[in-house]
């Protein structure tokens, strides 16, 4: 019921890298506490995510692993070939919708019907009717999807709208229902909470609650209150702390112990900071954005980081540039700073000017 989310929604979390190591031993850390489910990667965003989920997938540490990828067909083979199972997600662009529903059904006939679990995320579900949830559900079971997950991404939604929605999807399709609360106003655990009593069958979840802005619902929280509600959750807590513990170093090693703090809702600063490239446009409740650079970035981002540096780059340097920070953030396991940016820029000028 509990899917872990912190290998790749955790590393969307402002200043947040992981070393492909790092990102092996969390999911070991986590499998041993008894989590049989996990998101590990976004393999299309570069060839260490790749290798990370072979790695995962032939280790064996969960029944079910999934990939995470765009509603790209070049996407989707990517995630096929590591052998892990097909998490995609609807775009926030409402025009870009249809040519999604496509690529989801070349994904079903491909790889799905009993051969690898294709989910779907419904992404920024506050942004629609309830009326156009529940149909765009339908579409999608009728499609065969396995899963359906319902995102509410930008932390906008209360424990009775999650309700609600869950409650008139799970009314309309048989397949499960998967939720991912986001937790600007402090109620992902709560609407995860709400949606499971509303029928949901999974829900995600990271340690610590780590995710892009202020993160998602926390794993242990979830696990605790479900169990004390007699849902069967096989956590072993002991071992759990284990790979909280490991986190926690690495958080505070690589960022500071500040990150804690900053990652409350509300008030906590993470909350305007931005990760993933491809939601660069949606920024959450907050108009001033700052951005956390790693291997999670994308064109789109840099573009605005670097309108905001006053510096203009041209299709091929940008490219470049996207590259060597994915490169230097896997490398280094740490989010590529401002300064690190301008050195990567000048080196990319010598590169192709020889200046
Ligand atoms: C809500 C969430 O958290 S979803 C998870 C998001 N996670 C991430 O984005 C992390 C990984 N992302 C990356 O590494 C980079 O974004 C990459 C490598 C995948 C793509 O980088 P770029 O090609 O530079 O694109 P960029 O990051 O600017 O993203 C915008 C593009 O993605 C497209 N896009 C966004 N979401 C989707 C989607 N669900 N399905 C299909 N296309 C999508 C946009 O239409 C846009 O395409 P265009 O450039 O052809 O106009
Ligand atoms: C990929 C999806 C589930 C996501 O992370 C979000 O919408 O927040």
């Amino acid at each position: 019921m509990i899917i872990d989310d912190t290998l790749r929604e955790g590393l969307q979390a402002p200043g947040i890298s992981f070393t492909v190591e790092e990102k092996i031993e969390l999911a070991k850390l986590i499998s041993n506490a008894g989590v049989d489910e996990a998101i590990v990667s976004h393999p299309s965003a570069h060839e260490s995510e790749v290798e990370v989920t072979r790695i995962i997938v032939e280790r064996n540490y969960f029944k079910y692993v999934f990939g995470l990828g765009r509603a790209l067909k070049e996407d989707i083979d990517l995630i096929a070939s590591t052998g892990a199972n097909i998490s995609t997600y609807i775009p926030f662009e409402p025009q870009l919708v249809n040519k999604s529903l496509d690529v989801i059904k070349y994904a079903v006939n491909t790889y799905g019907k009993g051969k690898l679990i294709i989910e779907v995320g419904i992404t920024n579900i506050t942004a629609y009717e309830l009326s156009n949830i529940v149909k765009l559900a339908k579409t999608l079971e009728e499609l065969g999807v396995d899963r359906i997950q319902l995102a509410d991404s930008l932390g906008k939604a209360t424990p009775k709208l999650m309700y609600n929605i869950v409650n008139n999807v799970k009314h309309t399709v048989k397949i499960p229902v998967s939720v991912h609360c986001h937790n600007d106003m402090g109620a992902a655990v709560a609407n995860s909470i709400s949606s499971v009593y509303a029928g949901a069958d999974y829900v995600d979840a990271t340690i610590y609650g780590i995710g892009e802005r202020n993160g998602i619902a926390d794993l242990a929280t979830i696990a605790m209150i479900l169990r004390n509600d007699s849902y069967r959750i096989n956590i072993d807590f002991e071992k759990l702390r284990d790979a909280y513990n490991y986190l926690a170093k690495l958080i505070i090693d690589k960022i500071d112990i500040e990150f804690f703090r900053n990652n409350f809702p509300v008030f906590g600063n993470n909350i305007s900071i931005q990760t993933a490239g491809t939601h660069a446009a949606y920024p959450g409740v907050f108009k001033e954005v700052g951005y956390s650079l790693n291997v999670y970035v994308g064109r789109s981002t840099l573009r605005k980081v670097l309108s905001e540096l006053g510096i203009s780059l041209n299709d091929q340097e940008l490219l470049m540039l996207m590259r060597k920070i994915k490169d230097t953030a896997v490398r280094t396991g740490r989010a590529v700073t401002y300064d690190q940016l301008l050195r990567l820029i000048n080196e990319i000028k010598g590169e192709l000017h020889g200046s």
